[in-house]
This record gives C-alpha cells, structure tokens and sequence, in this order.
C-alpha cells in the first residue's frame, strides 16, 4: 500500500536563527537522504525543535538554504512532508478509530478507493500496536482517553497513514517505556529503509538500542552543529578530539554528557565544528570550482577521515575524492523506475474535492460537537434559567400593569441565548484551532470547506435546546397565542444566528480565551446599552444608535409581533403612558411600540437579521482566513 519515494537528499545550509535578539541557531548545516533516519539530538534547549518548525516551513530563518536534491524545498513540497509534533494536537471527543478514518478519508486522494484507506488504516494500527485502544477516544485533562504512549503512535499514525516522503518527528519516543519506544523506533526505521523515505527525527536520550538505528546524527548544542556525521562514529569523532570518556556506557548518555557538562568542553567542541564546517565549506567551493562532479557534493559524515585535536586548529582531511558525492541526474533518470505512484492528484493543491472534505469535516464536526453543544453543564445552565423563568412568568395576566413583565419575558429569553451562542462558537473555535491550523499546514482541506461544515453540521443539534426551552417558557408565561408561536421561535433562532456569527468572528480574532470571554461580555454589554432597551433619558442625539445593535431587531421584532394589535387598554393605576394623564383615553398597540423606541415593521427587523447574518458569516470567514 505504500509507496516507494524517489531518492531524496534534504539538505539544510548555514541555518541561522535569532528570536528576540537571541540567537537560537548559528550556522547548522546537514542533510537527510531517503531511506535513512537523521537523528538530531542535544540537551534541552539546544535549538532541535526551532531546526525542525524550519524544516517544516512553521518557523521563518533569518538565513540559510533549505533544498530538496539541490532545488529550492517549494512550499507545496513542505505542505506534503509531515509534520509530526511534540504535542499531540487532536480533537479530543474522537475515538483513535474516528480519527484516523476522518485522516484517511480527507488527506489520501479521492482516487484511492475506501476500501483500500482502510486497508491502510488497519496496517499501521498493526505495526504501531494501536489495535487494543482504537475505540477510545482521544481524551483531554477532563476526560480521560487514549495513554501519553498510545497519542504519540496515534499521532504518528496519522502521519504516516499519507504516506509522506519526508517526514519530520519531535521527540517520537517522549512519555514511552523502554520496550514500546524501541519498537516504534524498529518501525519508523522499517518504514525509511523499505520504502526509500527520508526522517528526521529529534530525540532526547535514546537508549543504546535505538542510538544504533541511526544513519545519520547531528548533535546540537547551544544553537550550534557540535557534530554531524555518520552516528555510529560520533564517539569516534569525539575521542579524537582528545576528549576522554568511558565507552561501555550508552553511546548518547555520553555524548549528552559531553554536551552538558564542562562549560570548556562545550565551547571547544563547538570552535572545533565551527573550524570543521569552515574548512569543510572552501573544500566543497573547491571541488565544485574544479568542476570534478556534475552534481551536489555532500560529505556522508565519514568520521573516519577526520583527525583534528581539540582546538588547535589542526584539521587533517583526504581531498574531494572522499565525500559521497550524490549526482542528481542520475538520481532522477536512475530511479524513475521505483518511483512512487501517487495518482493523478498528486502535484495539486487538495488531495481531496471539496465535496469529500466538505462531508467529512461536517461528520467529524458533527461527533466532535455534540459533546460541546449538549453538554450536561449547557443543559442543567438552560433548565435552571428556564425553570427559574417559569416561576416568575407564569401566565402573566394581559394588563397594562403587567406591561412591562411581559417585555421582560421577550427580553431575557434573547439575551440568554445571545451570550450562550456567542460564547459557545467562541468555546468552539478555540479549541479546533490548533487542530485545523496543523491540518491546514499539511495542506489537508481548504478553509471554506472547514467554515461551511462547521456551520451546516452544527446548525441542527444547535437549534434543539432553544426550541426546546423557549416553547416551554413561551407557553408557561403565556407570551402570546398559537398564531404568533411559530414567528416566535424562528426570530429567537434568527438571534441565535447573528450571535453565533458574532462569535465566529470573535473566536477567530481572540485565540486567547481569557481575553475572548471578556471581548464577548464587552461587545454584549456594548451592543445592549446600544440597543436603547428599556432607556427613556437616552439624548435624542443618539436615538440612531439602536439601529447598530443586533440586539434591537430581534426584540423589535417580537414585541411588535406581539404588541402592534393588541385591543386598546385603559391606563388603570399606571402612569407609564403619556396618554394615562388623561384618565378617558385608551393606550394602543403603538403607543406601546412607540414607548419601547421600536418603529420599524417586523419584516424590516426580519431583513436586517438575516442580512446581518450573512455578512456576519463572510466576515467571519474572512477573519478565519487571516487569523488562522
Ligand atoms: N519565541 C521565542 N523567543 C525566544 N526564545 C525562544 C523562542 N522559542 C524558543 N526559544 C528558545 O530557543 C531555544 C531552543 O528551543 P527549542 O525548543 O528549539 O529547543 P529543543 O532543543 O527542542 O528543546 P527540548 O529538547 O527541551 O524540546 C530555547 O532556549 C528556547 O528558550
């Protein structure tokens, strides 16, 4: 099922990194060839991560080169490598068996046929032992799922099930035993050497085991390239520097040791690879200007060749004739024969049609929010408020005095599922965020497909509680008759349209929950005041400013639904009106209207909503689009 990839050198030249004015990486140089595993290794800190996200194409260098068989490494090669992190970055409410279907099904071509994704899936669940666990979900600090171990497989599965031709690996054998580590590591070397594909794996402290899969090593420390090389000449490499060290112990626990422990050490070791990297560079400018090769020159790390004592400048090497030299010609007549074959849809954008990622971004989205949407705190939150609203509003008696408690029965029921809606979308994007910005790198699915799944699938599991609760509450507090009922609900759903929008937008804008749940509460307030609800002193000035609101239309709407005909009523005991000081008139519907400050019809508050929502849902599309 998996496909053999061309022969492949990743090379990366004099990379340099600087954050903040520190300098994270500083000169790093070395290359990765298909069917071999490059492990990067160092102490915490040393930049292994940084050199990866630059890899990746997630972190920009501040300079270097980065190529793929001598040509520019493309942004649509790096969008086909895969990237597999340090965190497990997964929607959490997925079983493992969800997952890597939803993988499958969206990031291998629609050409490959169902059947055969799955035969895929069933492969690497086998060969990463995930069998035993695919029906638990994934899990989070709440709800307990899959094991520290069994994520990181389960990420890596997820990867591999594309069958990438290089792949990237932080700290693949993080958080697992011993045992479980050596065989994934026996399989992501499998996995290089049959299939000709090119890893790059960073890794901590392997145990001897694993430090002797390695083809290729590159040792990091403080920024700098202390060693690149053949891995199992490493120590060799380290010794003739002079340095002493024991050799029955593990290679790596010894070469960290080196790293870490003797501040002259580490400052010798990294003058002596700078001098190495100097020397190394005018002889590849040499060789290559003697035009000794048609190709790229590139040094396999031959340690054997290298005998320079520590700090002294004295650096003995054989000349051009004993790098390996890789000439890409031939690699890419040579090789045409065990060329991978990734179908027609290869080179192009989306390995999938729209209509593909569109269902199955709505499947998962639908299984992954329905957690969210019917969870037992948004239900015990609405039964509360309803029950609480029952009580207090039941059957309010249609008199002027009663006026103003019918308007809060219409008020309350809105605001409640305004700030719900919001701050449930808000809830919701940021946790897929990482999600979808990780799976957007890989290049798996166009963000319009995401948006519209994500506002089909939701739409109907979100409109049942409030249908649910507000026929309740309608009924209960006798709000109005069967004939308004039905326009009743359609206006509190349109609302609940318009703040979902709004909190589209504001989940996109605001990653940082602590300040999108005060950006939510700031725009609510700020929109209410605007809505002129219940005011009688605002200047007349700024009359204008409800109009801004999307909160004034839909209480515009049902209390002109429910106010405009109403039979005309003495004022009673109440001086509300301004018409009750003359004790013989009557207050009509519009008085009423009029003294709420409403005075536009009902299909205009209709209209505006529904154009609001639609602008609403471009712009936050559009926000998406640039804060993702
Ligand atoms: N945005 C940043 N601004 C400033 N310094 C940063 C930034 N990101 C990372 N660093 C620093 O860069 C250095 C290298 O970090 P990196 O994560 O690449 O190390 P690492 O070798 O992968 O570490 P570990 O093994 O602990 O994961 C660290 O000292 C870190 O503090």
């Amino acid at each position: 099922m998996k496909t053999k990839a061309r022969d492949t050198l990743l090379t990366f030249t004099d990379i340099n990194l600087t954050l903040k004015e520190k300098a994270i990486l500083t000169n790093v140089n070395g290359e990765a060839k298909s069917g071999q595993i490059l492990a990067i290794m160092g102490p915490s800190g040393s930049g292994k991560t940084s050199l990866l996200n630059i890899l990746a194409g997630d972190l920009p260098m501040s300079s270097g080169t980065v190529t793929v068989n001598g040509k520019p490494f493309t942004k649509l090669q790096k969008r086909k490598l895969a990237y597999v992190l340090q965190s497990d970055i997964f929607l959490t409410k997925l079983t493992l068996r969800e997952t890597l279907y939803f993988t499958a099904m969206i990031r291998l071509p629609d050409h490959v046929s169902k059947a055969d994704k799955m035969a895929r899936i069933d492969e690497i669940v086998d060969a990463l032992h995930l069998r035993n666990c695919l029906d638990t979900i994934i899990g989070d600090f709440m709800h307990r799922g899959l094991s520290g171990g069994e994520k990181k497989r389960a990420n890596i599965a997820c990867e591999l099930l594309t069958d990438p031709n290089i792949m990237l690996i932080d700290e693949p054998t993080s958080g697992l035993d011993s045992s479980t580590a050596h065989v994934l590591m026996e399989e992501l070397k499998d996995f290089a050497s049959q299939y000709n594909k090119t890893l790059l794996i960073t890794i901590h402290q392997p145990s001897s085991q694993i430090f002797h899969m390695f083809s290729t090593l590159l040792l990091l420390v403080r920024g700098h390239a202390a060693y690149f090389g053949g891995a199992q000449l490493a120590l060799k490499y380290f010794s003739d520097l002079g340095l002493d060290f024991p050799d029955q112990y593990n290679p790596s626990d010894i070469l960290l040791e080196l790293l870490t422990t003797d501040e002259e050490v580490v400052n010798k070791i990294i003058k002596a690879s700078t001098l190495k990297g100097k020397i190394q560079n005018t002889e590849k400018k040499n060789c290559i200007g003697n035009g000794e090769v048609n190709g790229i020159h590139r040094k396999d790390g031959d340690g054997n060749t290298h005998n320079s004592v520590l700090g002294l400048g004295y650096y003995k090497k054989d000349t051009c004739t004993s790098e390996i030299v890789l000439d890409i010609s031939s690699l890419e007549k040579g090789v045409q024969a065990r060329v991978e074959t990734t179908g027609p849809s290869h080179n192009k954008k989306w390995p999938t049609s729209f209509w593909t990622q569109f269902k199955m971004l709505s499947w998962r989205n639908a299984k992954q929010s329905r957690w969210r949407i019917f969870d037992d705190c948004v239900l015990a939150h609405a039964a509360i408020v309803a029950v609480a609203y029952c009580v207090l509003y039941y059957q309010i008696p249609d008199t002027i005095e009663t006026l103003r408690d019918r308007m809060g029965a219409v008020f309350f029921p809105l605001i409640f599922w305004g700030f719900a809606m919001v701050t449930d979308s808000v809830t919701s994007f940021i946790g897929e965020r990482e999600v979808v910005v990780k799976e957007r790198k890989a290049g798996a699915y166009r963000l319009s497909a995401y948006y519209i799944a994500k506002m089909v699938s939701e739409l109907p599991m979100l409109i049942i509680l409030p249908i649910v609760q507000l026929s309740a509450m309608y009924w209960m507090a006798g709000i109005g008759g069967p004939i308004t009922f039905a326009m009743y609900i359609g206006i509190n759903l349109l609302n609940c349209f318009t703040n979902q929008s709004i909190g589209y937008i504001i989940g996109a804008c605001v990653p940082k929950f602590k300040y999108s749940i005060t950006t939510v509460n700031t725009i609510m307030v700020l929109f209410l005041i605007l809505g002129g609800f219940f005011n009688t002193h605002f200047p007349s000035w700024f009359a204008w400013a409800k109009y801004l609101s999307f909160l004034y239309y839909p209480f515009a709407a049902i209390v002109t639904l429910l106010f405009a005909d109403i039979e005309p009523f003495s004022c009673g005991s109440s001086q509300t009106f301004k018409q009750c000081q003359n004790e013989t008139e009557l207050v009509t519907g519009s008085d009423v209207l009029h003294s709420m400050g409403i005075d536009i019809p009902v299909y205009c508050s209709i209209g505006m909503m529904a154009v609001l929502v639609v602008v609403l849902r471009i712009m936050g599309y559009f926000a998406l689009k640039y804060r993702l």
